[in-house]
């Protein structure tokens, strides 16, 4: 039996050797080998290897004892607090029984009143966070996020229109997908662009039509540029269906004047185009009274009928702002303007994925309706929206200063969002050693950067940039309590680099 027994081993093992993988790095879908994201990539991985490196042995062989992740705009991955009141009706709704009459004393020792009624609410609407939801996303909180767009823009908003997501990034990548009918199809995105969309078009196969953000003007969109590159895709036959708009933008924190949103609207309904505008920074606002925010759906119905057609879908998400929830994949996209049979297609699709998780959906209803004046938890609500909000915006302009202070570094003040995005002008010498080693002057900078103080950023190449210029982005994360010392890292750094490569 044991010779049996040993020589079907034998033909496993045998077999084992010879079985040939189906799924091999040249097998797998073509168009996934493409996808690059800059700010989860080797930067980020090093990053990781660092962390453990340092978990297992001190910060023996380095310079520094922490990793700084400044690659990704994740602030309660940077110790930024979550709301107190999201987290108090989070809980009650995770847990139900703390609502039962018999815990009522120790909850109300617990949990304000305001809380208590929010959670009671959502589980009467929702049933059991467990359950799965209407594929668009709850209804009672779809009509929440449509009086919230109501009562930002003052313009009606129908639930129906509205599908809640698994965070913003899925919205985006179904309406893409929903778009792109083929691989000649172009999509216009931002140069510099937050990689999900790059990524997200070699994903479906699509052509990127590349519209420059002009940095000298603070990383304004000229209407010239959507004008010249729109014409040099269709020249080249593409089929250009739709312009990608962030605003306020990542990386380079701009926001755009009513007027150029006018001329941008203007733009998409003469050359027939779908307007996606990514709008999940719309409270990262710093300069409120000189950049305030508006949003497309507001400019494109305040301009009146002739507009009425256009279509535009307009994205926010609970991961920034000052709520940065951003593990809990919570997310909307409006549609406006959009083919009824066109939504039913969308519909379909996300009904393929069931629906978005339910937490992630309850954070959506926080967001859109969070406590107002006269409610037991505003002032608490208040304080802490606050306290980020103010620490967000000094944060940004003592980085801003920071680099502007750096031989051969300016940087554009953060007019919103999460970010900075310098440009660096590096030494032949470090150019000449990028080179030989295989990497993108901005690269070799922001690795050794992370190599040498433990801060992660991402470099320019991640994000697009002007032929001959170099970036890197940061984000203004990091805890104010530990700020300085942060900034003095990287000044000593840049010292040293350049004395190093000059
Ligand atoms: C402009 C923009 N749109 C959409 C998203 C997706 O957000 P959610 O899917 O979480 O809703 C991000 C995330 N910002 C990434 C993640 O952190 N840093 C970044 O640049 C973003 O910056």
């Amino acid at each position: 039996l044991s010779g049996i027994f040993a020589s079907n081993l034998t033909r496993n093992s045998m077999s084992e050797s010879t079985y040939s993988k189906i799924l091999t790095f040249e097998t797998i879908n073509p168009h996934i080998k493409n996808v690059e994201y800059a700010v989860r990539g080797e930067l980020a991985i090093r990053a990781e290897e660092i962390k453990e490196e340092l978990a297992r042995n001190g910060s023996g062989r380095f310079g520094f004892d922490t990793v700084v992740n400044c690659n990704i705009g994740n602030p309660q991955q940077l110790l930024q607090p979550p709301i107190t009141f999201f987290r108090q009706v989070a809980c009650l709704t995770e847990y139900p029984d703390l609502l039962l009459p018999e815990n009522r004393d120790r909850v109300n020792a617990l949990f304000p009143s305001d809380a208590i009624e929010r959670a009671q609410l959502l589980l009467k609407q929702i049933g059991s966070v467990g359950a799965y939801s209407h594929s668009q996303g709850i209804p009672f909180i779809r009509k929440d996020v449509a009086k919230f767009i109501e009562e930002r823009d003052g313009f009606p908003s129908d639930p129906n229109n509205i599908f809640l997501t698994q965070g913003a990034s899925t919205g985006v990548q179904n309406v893409l997908q929903l778009i792109i009918a083929d691989s000649n199809v172009g999509i216009m995105i931002p140069i510099p662009q937050y990689p999900l969309y790059s990524a997200t078009l070699s994903l479906f196969d699509a052509q990127p039509v590349p519209y420059y953000l002009n940095e000298e003007e603070n990383w304004s969109l000229d209407i010239s540029q959507l004008t010249s590159s729109l014409s040099k895709a269709r020249d080249k036959g593409l089929d250009v269906r739709a312009l990608v708009i962030i605003n306020p933008g990542n990386p380079t924190g701009q926001c755009l004047t009513e007027q150029n949103m006018r001329e941008i609207i203007d733009f998409c309904h003469q050359q027939h185009i779908v307007l996606l505008a990514d709008e999940v920074y719309q409270t990262n606002i710093y300069q409120p009274t000189e950049r305030p925010f508006h949003s497309f759906k507001k400019v494109l119905r305040s301009m009146g009928s002739k507009y009425d057609q256009l279509e535009l879908f307009s994205f926010h998400s609970v991961s920034k702002g000052m709520i940065g929830e951003c593990g809990r994949r919570g997310g909307y996209y409006e549609c406006t303007g959009i083919d009824k049979q066109v939504m039913d297609q969308l519909y379909k699709v996300a009904s393929v994925g069931l629906c978005p998780n339910v937490p992630g959906q309850i954070m959506v209803d926080l967001m859109v309706r969070s406590p107002k004046r006269g409610d037991k938890s505003y002032p608490l609500f208040q304080k802490e929206i606050s306290s980020i909000y103010e620490s967000l915006r000094r944060r940004s302009i003592k980085l801003s200063e920071l680099f502007n202070s750096l031989e051969g570094v300016t940087c554009k003040d953060a007019q919103g969002s999460m970010y900075l995005f310098p440009r660096i002008r590096l030494p032949v010498n470090a150019i000449e050693a990028a080179k030989a080693a295989g990497k993108q002057p901005d690269e070799f900078y922001c690795l050794e950067m992370l190599n040498v103080t433990g801060v992660c950023v991402v470099p320019g190449s991640g994000f697009g940039q002007e032929d001959g210029t170099w970036h890197f982005r940061s984000t203004f994360l990091p805890p104010e309590e530990l700020f300085d010392g942060f900034c003095e890292r990287l000044k000593n750094f840049h010292r040293e680099f350049l004395a190093k490569y000059n």
